[in-house]
């Protein structure tokens, strides 16, 4: 029986063992941690991480052939496959701070499979790192081995949050990057064995290491451009009376750009987007290749531009100001169907809006209060891009409320901020609402959700991002 290990149960570790285990009954898997109540929270009934499928994934399988444990070292030394996906944030501090790739935790997770290792094993980098990691790596592994040996492999993970199950399920590709040597294709193959057992062979895709690493890197990049392109059409729609909808529309239907991640927002959020494209942004600079960084820095420029736009749209809409007015804010997490708000937009525009000093009011159905007040205190690290906002006093956290529903977030509010796409947001009753604001009553969708028109009809004056204006707000014509 194949044994694999998975270092790090977030995110990615959890889910994509979790597939394994089930797609190959053959395979004894175990996802190891050092955060003892993540481990407990994946061996109960409440999993560490909201995604649609994964319950009923993680509960054909656990304690059959899916494990998850603290004992790191114990599953290290019996694996043959020991996947890494332990995070890799943006650095804080030191060289490279606030672009470059923090791999404190790949290293020690590299160390300690060297010091607990009794036989040869193929090392899997699943976190997304910079290219030529694995050429540290394999150093790390090889100065500590002991004669033992290690084929690195890079295999990284394009899975998206909310999707996880599906993505996993049904693939647009596996890569797998290996040493181009007998013994490095041979662990691609081993690796390639246990993925076909449920991907089609054709989208399992082998190339050398650093086309592999850099891939992902650059497929985020891509991805990331798509929506600053759209973001940045937003602006110029609102300001010429075109529709960013009807645009995105109508270019995605050429065949060469296609229509999927073209929907104007508030901006991009998500764990992934903004530390791999900064990541990208070190590795070209330390290449020697300032123009291509200053290239996918704008990436980044636009998405700050987009939430600081949103903020100031509100804030000019009602009466250049918002002090002590009672703003309800739908949706924290960073897109819907997951409770996860790492780089959330909401946490920027819901700061923009303290630092104005409104009142905010929060309803998400998937993050908890206690999240949200950590989300709005904790410091944003040291960047040169403009969004660099202070963490809140203690007097500006009393400004924040946690509602339980959406109804009682906007209870007497001035406005309302759309910051998630939850589907339950469309269908909410906005009669009943209306009646219970505070009037003239606003609504500002940041992720185009509702229907505009029968808002309009209700009473309320709409903001949607990308989509010609009500004569209010031409009125009232937002600050850069
Ligand atoms: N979140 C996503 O959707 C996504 C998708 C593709 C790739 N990635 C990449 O995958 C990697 C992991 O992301 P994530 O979102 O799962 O992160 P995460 O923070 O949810 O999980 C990482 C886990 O690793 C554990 N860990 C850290 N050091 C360890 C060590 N030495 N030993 C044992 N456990 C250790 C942490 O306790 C944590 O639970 C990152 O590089 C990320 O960029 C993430
Ligand atoms: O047309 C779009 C599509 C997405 N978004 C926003 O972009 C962010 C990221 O969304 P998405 O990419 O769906 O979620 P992630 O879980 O961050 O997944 C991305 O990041 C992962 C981590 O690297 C990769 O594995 C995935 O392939 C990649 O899609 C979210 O805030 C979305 O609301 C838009 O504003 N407009």
């Amino acid at each position: 029986m194949v044994k694999i290990c998975c270092i790090g149960a977030g995110y990615v570790g959890g889910p994509t063992m979790a597939v394994i285990a089930l797609k190959c009954p053959s395979v004894e898997v175990a996802v190891v941690d050092i955060s003892v109540p993540r481990i407990t929270a994946w061996n109960s009934d409440q999993l560490p991480i909201y995604e649609p499928g994964l319950d009923d994934v993680v509960k054909q399988c656990r304690g059959k052939n899916l494990f998850f444990s603290t004992d790191v070292e114990k599953h290290v030394r019996e694996a043959d496959i020991v996947f890494v996906s332990v995070n890799t944030p943006t650095k804080t501090r030191g060289l490279g701070a606030g672009k470059a790739a923090d791999l404190t935790y790949w290293e020690s997770a590299a160390r300690m499979i060297a010091d607990v290792s009794v036989s040869d094993k193929i090392v899997v980098e699943k976190s997304t790192v910079p290219v030529k990691t694995a050429e540290a790596i394999e150093k790390i592994l090889m100065h500590n081995s002991k004669g033992i040996k290690f084929q690195i492999l890079s295999n990284p993970e394009f899975l998206a949050e909310g999707t996880a199950i599906e993505d996993l399920f049904y693939p647009d590709r596996v890569l797998i990057g290996g040493r181009e040597t007998p013994e490095g294709f041979k662990a691609v193959k081993a690796l390639k064995d246990v993925y076909a057992q449920w991907v089609p062979e054709d989208r399992i895709l082998t190339t050398n290491l650093w086309s592999a690493e850099l891939t992902k890197l650059a497929a985020n990049a891509f991805l990331a451009q798509r929506i600053s392109s759209v973001n940045a059409m937003s602006a110029l729609c609102e300001a010429t009376g075109a529709n960013v909808s009807e645009v995105s529309y109508a270019v995605g239907k050429d065949s060469r750009i296609g229509p999927k991640f073209l929907n104007s927002s508030v901006g991009f959020g998500g764990s992934c987007f903004q530390k791999d494209i900064l990541n990208l942004v070190y590795i070209c600079e330390c290449n020697g290749l300032p123009e291509v960084a200053e290239y996918w820095k704008q990436v980044i420029k636009i998405n700050d531009y987009q939430k600081t736009r949103f903020v100031n749209r509100i804030v000019s809409s009602m009466f250049n100001t918002v002090s002590n007015k009672k703003i309800a804010v739908l949706g924290f997490a960073f897109k819907k169907d997951t409770g996860d708000t790492r780089e959330t937009p909401a946490i920027d525009v819901c700061k923009g809006l303290l630092g104005d000093k409104a009142r905010i009011s929060i309803y998400d159905p998937q993050v908890t209060e206690e999240q949200i007040q950590r989300d709005l205190t904790m410091n944003k690290f040291d960047w040169d891009h403009p969004i660099h906002l202070q963490p809140m006093s203690p007097t500006t956290v009393k400004q924040v409320s946690v509602a339980w529903d959406a109804y009682a977030a906007t209870k007497d509010a001035h406005g309302i901020c759309l910051l998630t796409e939850w589907d339950e947001f469309k269908t909410l009753d906005y009669e009943r609402i209306f009646e219970n604001m505070q009037k003239p009553a606003f609504v500002f969708d940041g992720r185009n959700v509702v229907d505009a028109e029968k808002l309009r009809k209700i009473g309320f004056i709409v903001y949607s991002i990308g989509k010609p204006l009500d004569q209010w707000l031409k009125d009232m014509p937002a600050l850069a």
